[in-house]
């Protein structure tokens, strides 16, 4: 059985109070970790360490020499690409074929492409007039804005804990990293890593534990930490946001979705029912920007219907490993608990189920597993519970619209604003779309094509602030102006 131990100052070590709790394969439900769970103590020795590695030689770096161990910890994750892989699947349950292409690969760019960024970012100057005619020159400076705490979550554990943690890295802050307690694996397994980058003890720090009363809420509540990013559900970034606002730390969220497709009828078929069925089942429908809603204009409505039935019906269930598997489970059995809440409470609203609606019957150990069926619904008012709120899982609502003005209107009819898709041939009603939708990414004929240079949130209660490119270099730094009277 593995032993996962907090990462502190550059060393694995235990929890003093011996408390720890299990990690558990979604998969077949099997025990796969013992993990330590940090007290307040250990939290504290953590954003103690971090404070201390930026007076320390990190702080003393140049940026080539920081962006050097960067490129190291990329090269590192590559090196080790299958133990990642291994981790990250044993963990989530994920096929492999996704990983592989999507969570693993992440996790290196992530490193790599904050290193480059920094290398090559510019800060403004400005001269200025003075009453003795000599001027003066302005100046910015990018300071790293200190110890960043980190709370990230389970759906891609690898790739959101270090799209936060790469770019903290880049602009010379230190880390406090609390994996979610589902998913401790991978971000336990950098810390060997980063020792064999050279980066300094106590520069990436990694705590275990859970939310509330726990490792979490202990972060989030140091003095010590300076500022707070965050990817999970709303109601956690309510908690952190009061936690942040003694001391007045700041704080980068990207919450909760409930993101629609529009589909018009003028679209490339194909093309938006591959691109459907990738939003609403990918990861089992774990990815805060997946679709939930979708929108088909209605002469297209019911052949999009069939054919995503079609699509949702092929995807097969089985072991990560397996090359035939397209479809993993759900993180833990909680989270299985409340997704198949929702398929029960979707009937009771008077959904028509186009296909799915229950647990996959699995064989063998994958019995014990947290296995949903890919679910599509059609019929439901646009006030129901599955049409409003998020389920994160691998289920969508299927609506027909009669007018773009009643597609803008039925989009926007939630208080998320994280992602959108629009399928249209027509490229007039796409950027017209685009700008009238309340959405902090819209992607037009498309979906999940990432730009890591591109700004990254949510407008509403899907987030605070923009990551990605500059964006994450202004939530990292603290900017300084130099006045120089000439
Ligand atoms: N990427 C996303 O947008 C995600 C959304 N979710 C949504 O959230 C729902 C609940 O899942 P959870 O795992 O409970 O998400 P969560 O938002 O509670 O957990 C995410 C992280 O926050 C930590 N956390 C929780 N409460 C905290 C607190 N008070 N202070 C500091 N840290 C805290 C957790 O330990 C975990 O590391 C899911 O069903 C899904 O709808 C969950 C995970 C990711
Ligand atoms: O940065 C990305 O490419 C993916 C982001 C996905 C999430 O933030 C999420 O699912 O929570």
């Amino acid at each position: 059985m593995r032993e996962i131990k907090h990462f502190i100052n550059g060393a694995y070590v235990g929890s003093a109070s011996g408390r720890t709790f299990a990690d558990r394969s979604p998969t077949d439900n099997r025990q796969i970790a013992v993990v330590h769970e940090a007290g307040r103590d250990e939290v504290d020795a953590a954003v103690r360490a971090a404070r201390a590695a930026l007076a320390g030689p990190w702080g003393r770096l140049t940026v080539a020499e920081r962006v050097e161990r960067l490129y190291a910890v990329a090269d590192g994750i590559n090196a080790r690409f299958d133990e990642f892989l291994e981790a990250e699947c044993l963990d989530t349950g994920k096929p492999y074929s996704l990983a592989r292409h999507v969570d693993i690969p992440r996790g290196a760019a992530n490193f790599k492409v904050f290193a480059d960024m920094v290398k090559n970012v510019a800060t403004e100057s400005f001269t200025m007039a003075t009453p003795d005619g000599a001027g003066a020159l302005n100046y910015a400076l990018r300071r790293p804005k200190g110890v960043i705490g980190v709370i990230s979550p389970w759906n891609l554990p690898l790739l959101l804990m270090t799209w936060k943690v790469g770019p903290a890295l880049a602009c010379g802050n230190t880390v406090v990293v609390k994996p979610s307690e589902e998913t401790p694996l991978t971000t336990a397994l950098l810390g060997e890593v980063m020792n064999a980058a050279g980066i300094p003890a106590g520069v990436y720090n990694v705590i275990h534990g859970f939310g509330p009363e726990s490792a979490g809420a202990f972060l989030t509540e140091h003095p010590g930490v300076d500022a707070i990013t965050f990817t999970g559900e709303t109601r956690t970034g309510t908690a952190i946001m009061k936690a942040a606002a003694v001391g007045v730390r700041d704080v980068s969220f990207e919450l909760g979705g409930k993101n629609p497709a529009v589909v018009f009828a003028d679209c490339d078929f194909d093309a938006a029912i591959e691109g459907t069925l990738r939003s609403a089942f990918s990861n089992c429908g774990q990815v805060c920007l997946g679709t939930e809603r979708v929108y088909v204009e209605r002469p297209l409505f019911e052949r999009f219907v069939a054919a995503l039935k079609e699509g949702a019906e092929r995807l097969r269930p089985g072991r990560p490993d397996d090359p035939q598997t397209t479809l993993g489970p759900l993180v833990s059995q909680e989270h299985r608990a409340k997704v198949l809440g929702y398929y029960a409470k979707a009937v009771e609203q008077g959904a028509t189920v186009v296909t799915g609606g229950e647990p996959f019957v699995m064989e063998g150990p994958l019995a014990e597993g947290c296995w949903v069926k890919p679910t599509i619904w059609t019929g439901l008012a646009d006030d129901a519970a599955c049409v409003r709120e998020e389920i994160f899982g691998p289920c969508c609502h299927v609506r027909p619209f009669d007018s773009e003005e009643e597609a803008v209107r039925l989009a926007n009819d939630t208080p998320y604003g994280l992602a959108a898709a629009v399928w249209t041939g027509n490229l007039g009603r796409a950027h017209r779309m685009a700008a009238t939708l309340d959405a902090g990414i819209v992607w037009i004929n498309s979906w999940f094509l990432r730009d890591l240079r591109t700004p990254f949130g949510g407008s509403k209660q899907s987030g605070i602030g923009r990551e990605g490119g500059v964006h994450s270099l202004e939530f990292y730094t603290e900017l300084k102006n130099v006045c120089v009277k000439l």
